[in-house]
């Protein structure tokens, strides 16, 4: 996959595609389906599957304090559409001239003088151009007028409930994370760097590597005990390890702030200054006073168990999205 960060270096193979057009934050069953009408139409026209998103989102932009924690990284973003076969991702700065253009400028600037697109694909509740003005109804106008096709895609439902990122980000802060990684279509994932903590861990018999966020932060389930897929950057490369992570200010040792610690479950490693990427596969349960240290230990190695349990009957982290496409 190709990845185009500024309007002045795009190269000729980012033209002609056809187009996913969102923000995309969490790579959700509903986005999945955008970006399946527009590999649909790519196929179709014979011309490459691309995704235009701005980057950072137009709210961090606009109303920094007001935006949503992200439920993905960028770094996590080009991942999941990698997997997706997108060719083309184009992640355009969002700047003032974009803020203020009007939708007719938008598409005749960006989507045919820039990227001369063949077909354009976006959910049914689009918004584009100056304020949010321009909508599918209109984007399907221009498209007649300056020539690509535009496909209008409705939401996704699972269970009866439609994937939104916002629903989403509901169900991780309630603890519901099946839910929530059964909308995502893949495992909800965070990560960072591995720093020191009070070494207490190892006493316990249990060392926790301490992830701290670096960059932009990503939303955080609720506080509990997860089984977890553990991703470690080696030097020479990304390896995966089953484990187990508690998440929030350890209740019994008076911890006041909040933190997020991996387990792995086999073997004893030097993880201090590595990134390591965590994926919640499941959440075993709430995070706990206990009055003694020893019937922690003991629910430790339960929580070990457990977790050993879930990740053998977990799917593959990624491509298990479910979901039907619902009308209207
Ligand atoms: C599987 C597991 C379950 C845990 N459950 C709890 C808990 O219920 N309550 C609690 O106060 N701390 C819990 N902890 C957090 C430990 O207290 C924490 O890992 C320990 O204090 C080590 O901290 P350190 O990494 O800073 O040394 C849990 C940790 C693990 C790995
Ligand atoms: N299986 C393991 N899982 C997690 N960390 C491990 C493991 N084996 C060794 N470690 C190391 O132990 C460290 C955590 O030990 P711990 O006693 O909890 O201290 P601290 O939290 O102060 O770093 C990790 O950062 C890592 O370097």
């Amino acid at each position: 996959m190709q990845i185009h960060r500024r309007f002045a270096a795009l190269p000729g193979n980012a033209r002609g595609a056809s187009l996913a057009l969102g923000n995309f934050d969490g790579v959700h069953i509903g986005h999945r389906a955008v970006i399946a009408a527009a590999g649909e139409a790519a196929r179709r026209l014979g011309v490459p599957l691309g995704v235009l998103t701005f980057e950072p989102h137009p709210r961090e932009v606009l109303a920094p304090e007001r935006a949503p924690a992200r439920l993905t990284t960028f770094a996590r973003k080009v991942r999941l559409m990698e997997e997706l076969g997108v060719e083309q991702l184009i992640a355009l700065p969002f700047d003032h001239r974009l803020m203020s253009q009007a939708p007719e400028a938008f598409a005749k600037e960006i989507l045919v003088d820039l990227l001369s697109i063949r077909a354009a694909a976006a959910g049914h509740d689009f918004c584009f151009g100056h304020r949010r003005s321009g909508d599918m109804a209109q984007l399907s106008t221009l498209g007649r007028q300056m020539g690509f096709a535009v496909q209008s895609v409705h939401g996704v439902e699972l269970d009866g409930q439609l994937a939104s990122s916002t629903l989403i980000r509901k169900l991780l802060l309630a603890g519901n994370l099946a839910d929530a990684n059964a909308l995502l279509g893949a495992n909800f994932c965070t990560g960072g760097i591995v720093v020191h903590g009070d070494a207490r861990g190892r006493e316990l018999g249990y060392p926790t590597a301490n992830i701290q966020a670096v960059g932009r932060k990503t939303l955080l389930p609720a506080n509990g005990i997860y089984a977890v897929r553990a991703g470690v950057q080696w030097p020479d490369g990304l390896l995966w390890y089953d484990g187990v992570c508690s998440l929030g200010t350890r209740p019994t040792f008076d911890g006041n702030d909040r933190r997020l610690e991996v387990n792995i479950l086999d073997g004893r490693y030097d993880l201090y200054g590595l990134r390591m990427k965590v994926e919640f596969v499941a959440r075993l349960r709430g995070e706990e006073y206990f009055a003694d240290i020893d019937a922690l230990i003991q629910q430790m190695a339960r929580d070990c168990a457990n977790a050993r349990a879930a990740l053998c009957a977990a799917p593959p982290s990624l491509g298990t999205g479910k979901g039907r496409i619902i009308a209207g």
